[in-house]
Formats: C-alpha cells, structure tokens, sequence
C-alpha cells in the first residue's frame, strides 16, 4: 500500500470541526440580525431597489488583527457618515490565491513563518469577524479554499469568486450554495467568460461534495445564488472604462443575467499601481454620472499606510499598517476618495456632511 499511497503527503492533522470553532466563538442575536440586513441591502442594490452604490473597501489581505481593528474603526465612521451615497464595506481578506507561491493568507499561516497553525488562523479569523459585526460594519471576503466558509460564512456580508478561481466548478458550486451576494471576477488574462459562466453557474442548483458543521463529509445539494455581479478586475489590459463596461452590459443581457458589474479599481484595472485606483474610481464616478446604471459599486485595496512590504523576518520587524500582499491606498487617500465620490452623487451634500462629523481630509 505504501508505494501507491500518499508519497506526496508530509504530515495529516485533525482540526476542530466548524461546529466546535462556533461554539467557542458563537455570533450573537444581534450580530447574526445585522449580518442578515447587510446582505439583504446588498442584494436590494442589486436589484435596484437601492439607490446606493457598494463599495468593497480595505486591505488587500489582513496579516495584522491590531491593524484591522483600527483601519475598521475609521472605516466605520465614513460607513456611517456617507450612508445616503454608499454602502460600504469592509474587506476582509484573510484566503489569498497565489500565481505560483506565497504567503496564503492568516488563515493558512497567522504567524507569517510557514508554521501553518491553521486552527489559531480560523480562530483570529473568526474573532475579528465577529469583532466588525458586533460594530455593526459589514465584512466582504474572497472564498477560496471550499472548506472554510463553514467556519466563517455567518458573519460575511459579500463574497467574492477571485480571477484565478471563477473558472472552478469547485468555486461555482460553493457560491451556489453561499448564502450571501457574491461577486465573480473576470480572469487574469482578461477573459469576461470566466466570470459570466461562473455567474451564471452559481446561479443554478448544484449537488457535490463537501463537509457539514460536524465536518462529516457531506452531499450537499443547493438551490443557487441569485445574488450575483460580475467584478471588472482588468487583466493584460484594464476594463473599467465606459468601452469595456457596455461591452460586459451586453454580454451579460445576451447570457439572460442581470446587468450588475462591480469595477474593482486595484488589480490589472490599476496595473498593480495603488497610485492608479483613485484615477480609476474618478472615471468610474463619471461614466455613472453621465446616466450608467449598471454599475452598481466598487473595490478599493487601502490601508492605513500606502504601498507594501515584502514578508521578511519576524512578524514583529512588519511596517506597521502596510500590506504584506497587493500595494494599498493610504488611509488619507480612501478617506478623500470615498468623500469625493459620495459628494458627487449627492451634489455636494456628502462633503458638508462629512465636515460637520468632523472628518476632515
Ligand atoms: O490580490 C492579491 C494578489 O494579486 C493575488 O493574491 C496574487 O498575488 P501574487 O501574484 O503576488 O501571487
Ligand atoms: C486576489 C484578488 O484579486 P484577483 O482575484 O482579481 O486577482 C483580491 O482581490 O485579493
């Protein structure tokens, strides 16, 4: 048996049951309501019964829980002050999908150093979630691997597939059955199929494998998201602008779906330059000042600080505030262009209101 199984296996550990993480760290009566209004604002935008537009804000990934905590709360008061305009919520990365390798996210390895303690990830992950929507701010996330959102899917508003994912029918079929609003990134080299089949598959029922809170593995059989977007991401080239935006809005009503498109302004939309996302959030703002309605928000990758650092050395040696993934806006930056743009959609009442709450930019 040995020569034909697990030569590719190092080690195998048994970890908590999804069942037992909630019992350790339950959601509260008022946490689980807040959670259940978020996503049903988000799928009233998306059927335009809302006027707001959603803005998917915040790192690129969370590595620091310190860190979070404090980019939450000043995020939380424009959340607040900007609620007539926007409907903002908080990126909460915690699963990065890698091109080759690389750190893979605070729950694969919290301690940045390859020690992989898995179960301290899903834990800090869990805590800060529980953390937001006790402060009433809503969290948006990437589902990546297929097993953790039984861990944490109670408290996430949105989801997003991501570009290197949403040709996965793993993918498909786990956002079939995810029971918040969900976003499907176009692919890496641009491809626009890879994110209308996705959301088109997502869509419908699914049956497949996977595990229950118990973690038994489990037949799962599930009746489809309807609460799906396409996300503009860019790729060998942008496609946020007005060109490419029509040219999704056609190929969305041609597939039968509704035209709802999320314009991610960090990625292959800004060349991977976090100087570019507040240009492209401008144009985004014009085309939907100009009379486009099938935009119906945007993705920003901020952070306290701007730029990012490479993971070197000791958790304690990181730059404070700084991403470890993808470069981010500062906070400065996220705070004037949330602003700006909240201003323009309501001819300038965002911006006298945010200066009488005493946020100032
Ligand atoms: O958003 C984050 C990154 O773009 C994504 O995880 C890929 O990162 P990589 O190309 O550095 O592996
Ligand atoms: C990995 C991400 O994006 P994409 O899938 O577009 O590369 C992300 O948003 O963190």
């Amino acid at each position: 048996m040995n020569r034909v199984n697990d030569l590719n296996i190092a080690s195998e550990k048994v970890l908590l049951t999804p069942a037992a993480l909630k019992g350790k760290l339950p959601i509260s009566e008022a946490a689980l309501q807040f959670v259940a209004g978020s996503r049903q604002t988000i799928a009233n935008i998306l059927a335009g019964e809302d006027h707001r537009k959603l803005a998917i804000v915040g790192p690129c990934s969370i590595h620091d829980i310190k860190s979070a905590k404090e980019y939450a709360l000043k995020l939380k008061r424009l959340h607040q002050y900007l609620s007539d305009e926007l409907f903002i919520v908080m990126r909460v990365y915690f699963e990065k999908p890698r091109t080759t390798v690389g750190w893979k996210g605070l729950i694969n390895d919290p301690h940045l150093n390859n020690s992989f303690e898995v179960e301290q990830g899903l834990a800090q992950a869990r805590e800060l979630m529980r953390w937001l929507a006790e402060l009433e701010l809503p969290v948006g996330t990437e589902v990546l691997d297929p097993i953790s959102p039984q861990y944490l899917s109670d408290l996430v508003s949105w989801a997003a597939i991501g570009a290197r994912t949403s040709e996965s029918q793993t993918h498909r079929e786990m956002a079939s059955g995810l029971s918040m609003p969900m976003g499907f990134k176009n692919g890496t080299d641009g491809s626009a199929s890879a994110a209308i089949n996705a959301m088109k598959a997502a869509a419908s029922g699914h049956s497949f494998m996977g595990i229950n809170q118990q973690g038994q593995v489990t037949l799962l059989e599930t009746t489809g998201n309807r609460h799906g977007h396409v996300i503009l991401r860019g790729g060998v080239k942008p496609n946020y602008q007005a060109e490419q935006v029509a040219e999704y809005e056609e190929k969305l009503r041609s597939a039968g779906l509704p035209t709802n498109i999320m314009v991610d302004c960090s990625h292959g939309n800004s060349n991977k330059d976090h100087r570019r996302q507040p240009i492209v959030l401008q144009d985004v703002l014009g085309q939907i000042v100009a009379g486009n309605d099938s935009i119906i928000g945007f993705m920003l990758e901020s952070h306290l600080n701007e730029g990012n650092q490479p993971i070197s050395g000791a958790k304690e040696s990181l730059k404070y505030g700084v991403s470890i993934t993808d470069a981010c806006i500062d906070w400065q930056t996220t705070e004037s262009s949330l602003i700006d743009f909240a201003d323009k959609l309501s001819e300038g009442n965002a911006h006298s209101k945010a200066l009488r709450q005493g946020i100032t930019f």
